[in-house]
């Protein structure tokens, strides 16, 4: 078992910002956590790395691929951070050193946990990098942050986070901050990942729509609670309290301002927006390449190629409407 949480609560100035959480996450399982803003979903991850802010204080129980994080000590948690658990962050920037490359900063944790030589972890990084798809990885290694772009640096954060061979990946909103047709390739990335190394996969987000491409499973978080629990063609098919009908409904509502077209059109069954074509808001009349340059093509990518909306993030079209889920 990649996560087991049993009762966690979590508490600053005496408020409970999580509220006695269980859930768990299976070996090569991928799980949602999903809530609005202020729901304890970061809170919660945070926890999870043994990382809560000064002040706040956990009980109940986190296991991490059998290790237990409450109440470890600091030198514990810090060995389990990056050997068992690895997290991707919204912003790929705050993990990385910008005045070293990418190569060494892979390599470091390589070292710190397998304990091999210079020339092995070097070697490494160039794996990871493969492992990752980023594009010509011998050279890619050499680079410093801020010369590749927004989407190959997250594919390095991600490959940072996999250095240790952790048996749990955190990913803590890892699509927000990045252009949408970049969005689905990295969504794409970790569900390989998850099949390939067999790692557990906890899954933060707010957007239904996304969660619903990557994940198999989800917790519904409301004010520090779990209010729904269980897979997400449940969730979106059939919401059991007002906060899911929200979250579907939004979600129907960013997969619409995903596509070109009207909003009626992702109702039809069928139409799902104009395939190849840019999404964002971006600027009138200049479309966005579909890859940023330097940005991997990825041909191999499972799901690509057969995916039509303009995201690969599919369409709610076939959530029940708002009438239907408050019935
Ligand atoms: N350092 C802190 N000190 C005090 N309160 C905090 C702190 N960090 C978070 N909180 C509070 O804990 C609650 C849960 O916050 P958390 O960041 O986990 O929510 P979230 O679901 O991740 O939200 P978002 O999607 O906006 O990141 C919020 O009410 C927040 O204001």
């Amino acid at each position: 078992m990649s996560l087991e949480v049993r009762d966690l609560r979590v508490v600053i100035d005496g408020r409970a910002v999580v509220d006695g959480i269980s859930f768990r996450v299976e070996d090569g399982e991928r799980v949602g956590l999903i809530g609005e803003s202020g729901s304890g979903k970061s809170l919660t991850a945070l926890a999870i790395l043994g990382l809560l802010p000064d002040g706040a204080v956990a009980t109940g129980s986190i296991r991490v691929d059998g290790e237990e994080v409450v109440g470890a000590s600091d030198r514990d948690v810090a060995r389990l951070r990056g050997s068992r658990v690895g997290i991707v962050f919204q912003e790929p920037r705050s993990s990385f050193n910008p005045i070293r490359s990418i190569g060494r900063q892979l390599a470091d944790p390589v070292r710190r946990f397998a304990g091999v030589s210079r020339t092995e972890a070097a070697a490494r990084a160039v794996e990871l990098a493969r492992l990752v798809r980023l594009p010509d990885p011998q050279a890619i290694v050499r680079r410093y942050p801020h010369q590749v772009s927004g989407g190959q640096l997250q594919r390095a954060a991600i490959a940072l986070a996999l250095a240790g061979s952790p048996r749990l990946l955190i990913a803590d909103e890892p699509t927000t901050a990045l252009d949408v047709t970049i969005q689905a390739e990295i969504l794409d990335l970790f569900d390989r990942l998850v099949g390939e190394l067999g790692t557990g996969l906890l899954f933060i987000t707010h957007d239904l729509a996304v969660l619903r491409r990557i994940a198999d499973r989800a917790v519904v978080l409301q004010n520090g609670a779990i209010v729904e629990d269980g897979t997400v063609d449940d969730l979106v098919h059939r919401p059991r309290t007002e906060l899911v009908r929200r979250l579907v409904a939004s979600a129907r509502a960013t997969s619409w301002s995903a596509t070109a077209g009207a909003p009626d059109a992702a109702e039809t069954p069928g139409e799902r927006g104009t395939p190849g074509m840019p999404t964002t808001p971006g600027a009138p009349g200049a479309p966005r390449a579909p890859t940023a340059p330097g940005e991997p093509e990825i041909p191999d990518m499972p799901g690509a190629p057969d995916m039509p909306g303009t995201s690969g993030i599919p369409v709610l079209d076939d959530a029940p409407t708002d009438e239907e889920g408050s019935r």
